[in-house]
């Protein structure tokens, strides 16, 4: 594999931040909700009832009907309804600049109950209050209140809306979409009308909106029913729940990682036998990759594809400010998992319980957390058909403890889903609603390049209420670019994609190794191409070989090396000696290293005959000095046959790099019809 490393790193994306400090309102006024559970991808994660002081206006969500919010739908809607709201209007601007990450925010259970003054940051200084405060504040707040403003004239809108929906005779299937619809279209004659209406009026609304998105996030998500009791306080009990309702069927366009897991299933399966035939399986499984590409969804799917109990927990559930709570929720879910074997433990966040940061005052009992963590993985046979799954954003950031043989020493990558994989995903949410026969996914699958499984689901989700909104029978084509635009242009969003020109480069990088491959007689054949990036890199070509190597000739070993020129050649001739970049850096080494074995190895360098140099520390400075000299040669020799190549096909070379832009990824058939000059039609 050539690949082109890169330095971009994926940022977490922080949901809740808008949400808690669009709280914050202009005169000394603090809203509060209760009565709602949170789900962060459908999580559990409860905001328990709470009570405020009375003065403050609150508002049950319960009460209106509403038992969950899902974080994402909030934050979509706050990020793209908010802003216009706001304009114009006396309510704080700096609501955006506070970073509460959702993490903190479900740490601190009252973070909903906003208080005068405290702009930012709410729940960090909370940490830093002693337990004995925090315990006293906990009770001050508990049992008073829910006399707030939304139950006192509670929603005439809600009636309204309720009554419209049956004079105009909604069909049951699109009411929740007309719901969304509604409001969104109230808040934007809101915005228009700059009423000077007050602020518990303007919060109202938007807590009204929100509410409606989460009814309908609600309605749209089949897995949102499985849920799981909360572990507030001391209280750890852990509940598992059947997953046959989720399946290798409903993860899209992660082809590798299910079929990397399919093993784990069988295992699942039946442990036993398994492993009495010989089978080894690791305890535990890492699945690596960016937010909201289906970690969660595959997890779940493993347990579902077995059939067994899938346990979830939240790595930050167990970070917690009492001593020993952490690591006693650990033994608990251990204890239960192990006594319902076979089963799935999924953790969540794997880093934010196993990361390297322990020691913090943050957090002063994560390392407790972590011991306990490994001291279960530690106590069970592999036999016992516990399967522990991980999940990160951020691989490097966990304890290396956890990562030993034992532990989680088996890593899935879950990538962004490449053109052919977002087709798919567009396809499968795009069965879910009305959609006009004009709609073509893969246009808007190619348009959407480093979008997420979750991201896509938004995407039609949001085009399903563009089109209610516009009175719509059916989403067409136009909804969907439209809520792509709106996902594209939102503030913060897209910050792994690679620009342009970055990509441009990859493309012609990737195409160069490409074209050598498909040109040098020896070479492997190619398998594919792609510009995606995937873990550390931003492309990469992969080759296979016809069948399993024993020997490799002198031929083979130099057809390799020049492939692995190819990356860096391409960017020489196409962007000039000044543009070149880092990225071929991976590739030289490669080389190199088929160069040095060839002359201290394998015997096949003249110069210095058909003998080997194993200890080259021991070897005398000239024989040294030759070594390194023909190995320069043979480098230098490759770089020039790879250049030889790729002057003479430019043409294909260009077709090839503009094919890779187009269509990301290409497999081996594809590239041969673009090297042929043939027209492209991918599916
Ligand atoms: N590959 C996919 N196929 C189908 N749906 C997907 C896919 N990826 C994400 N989704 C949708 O997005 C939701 C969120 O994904 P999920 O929670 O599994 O992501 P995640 O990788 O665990 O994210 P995080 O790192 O934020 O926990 C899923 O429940 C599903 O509705
Ligand atoms: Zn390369």
């Amino acid at each position: 594999m050539f690949s082109l490393s890169s330095t971009v790193q994926p940022q977490v994306t922080v949901p809740l931040s808008h949400l808690i400090n669009a709280f914050h309102t202009p005169k000394n006024t603090s809203v509060s909700l209760s009565g709602v559970s949170v789900s962060q991808n459908q999580h559990r994660d409860v905001v328990p009832e709470h009570e405020a002081p009375s003065s403050e206006p609150s508002l049950n969500l319960r009460d209106l009907g509403l038992s969950e919010l899902k974080i994402g739908q909030i934050d979509q809607l706050v990020e793209n309804l908010l802003p216009g709201f706001c304009k114009g209007k006396n309510i704080s601007s700096h609501w955006h600049t506070s970073h509460v990450s959702a993490q903190s925010f479900f740490e601190n259970k009252y973070v909903f109950i906003q208080s005068r003054g405290f702009k930012t940051l709410k729940s960090r200084t909370r940490r830093l209050q002693s337990t004995s405060e925090r315990l006293a504040e906990t009770q001050n707040i508990a049992p008073s209140f829910v006399k707030g403003f939304l139950l006192r004239d509670r929603g005439s809108d809600v009636e309204s809306l309720d009554k419209l929906m049956k004079t105009k005779n909604i069909p049951e299937a699109h009411q929740d979409a007309f719901k969304t619809g509604f409001a969104e279209g109230f808040l934007k004659a809101q915005a228009l009308t700059q009423k000077t209406n007050d602020s518990l009026r303007r919060t109202r609304l938007i807590l009204f909106v929100l509410l409606l998105f989460g009814i309908y996030g609600l309605l749209k998500n089949p897995f949102l029913s499985v849920r799981f009791r909360t572990t507030t306080g001391l209280d750890s009990a852990v509940d598992p729940v059947q997953m046959k309702n989720v399946t290798f069927e409903h993860v899209k366009g992660v082809e590798e990682a299910k079929q990397e897991l399919q093993e784990v299933v069988e295992f699942l399966k039946n442990p036993q036998k398994f492993t009495i035939l010989g089978g080894k399986l690791p305890k535990g499984i890492l699945l690596v990759g960016p937010p909201g590409t289906g970690k969660t969804l595959l997890a779940r799917a493993v347990a579902g594809e077995a059939d067994v109990p899938f346990y979830y927990a939240s790595g930050s559930e167990f970070d917690e400010m009492f001593v020993g709570v952490g690591a006693s929720r650990i033994r608990n879910l251990f204890r239960e998992a192990k006594a319902n074997a076979p089963c799935v433990i999924f953790i969540d966040e794997l880093d934010s319980v196993g990361g390297k940061r322990i020691e913090s005052p943050m957090h002063p009992y994560s390392r407790q957390t972590i011991n306990q963590l490994l001291a279960e993985m530690d106590g069970f046979k592999p036999n016992e058909g516990v399967i522990i799954i991980g999940a990160t954003n951020f691989p490097e950031a966990l304890d290396n403890a956890l990562i030993r043989p034992g532990r989680f020493d088996m890593q899935v990558t879950v990538p962004r889903p490449d053109v052919k994989g977002r087709t798919e995903i567009l396809k499968w949410y795009l069965n879910k609603i009305k959609f006009d026969q004009s709609v073509d996914p893969e246009i808007i699958a190619r348009g959407t390049v480093g979008f997420s499984g979750a991201e896509l689901e938004n995407l039609v989700n949001q085009a399903a209420l563009k089109a209610a909104v516009d009175g719509k029978e059916m989403v067409t084509m136009k909804e969907l670019e439209f809520s792509k635009d709106k996902i594209l242009m939102g503030p913060e969003r897209r910050s792994v994609e690679i620009d342009n020109k970055n990509k441009t480069i990859t493309a012609y990088h990737e195409s160069g190794h490409a074209i050598i491959a498909y040109y040098t007689k020896d070479a492997m054949p190619i398998n594919k191409a792609t510009i995606m990036p995937r873990g550390p890199t931003l492309g990469h070509v992969s080759l296979l070989p016809e069948n399993d190597r024993w020997n490799e000739t002198r031929a083979q070993l130099l057809a390799q090396m020049d492939v692995s020129m190819g990356g860096r050649v391409a960017e020489e001739l196409i962007f000039g000696t000044d543009h070149i970049t880092t990225g071929a850096s991976s590739d030289f080494d490669n080389a190199t290293k088929i160069a040095k074995r060839m002359v201290t190895k394998f015997g096949m360098s003249e110069k210095l005959g058909v003998m080997t140099y194993s200890d080259t520390g021991k070897l005398s400075p000239e024989t040294q000095s030759a070594i390194e000299q023909e190995i320069r040669i043979l480098l230098r020799d490759s770089y020039e046959r790879a250049k030889h190549i790729l002057k003479t096909h430019a043409k294909e070379h260009k077709n090839l790099a503009e094919a890779l832009l187009t269509y990301e990824t290409l497999d081996a058939k594809e590239i041969q019809i673009v090297l042929e000059g043939k027209k492209l039609e991918v599916r």
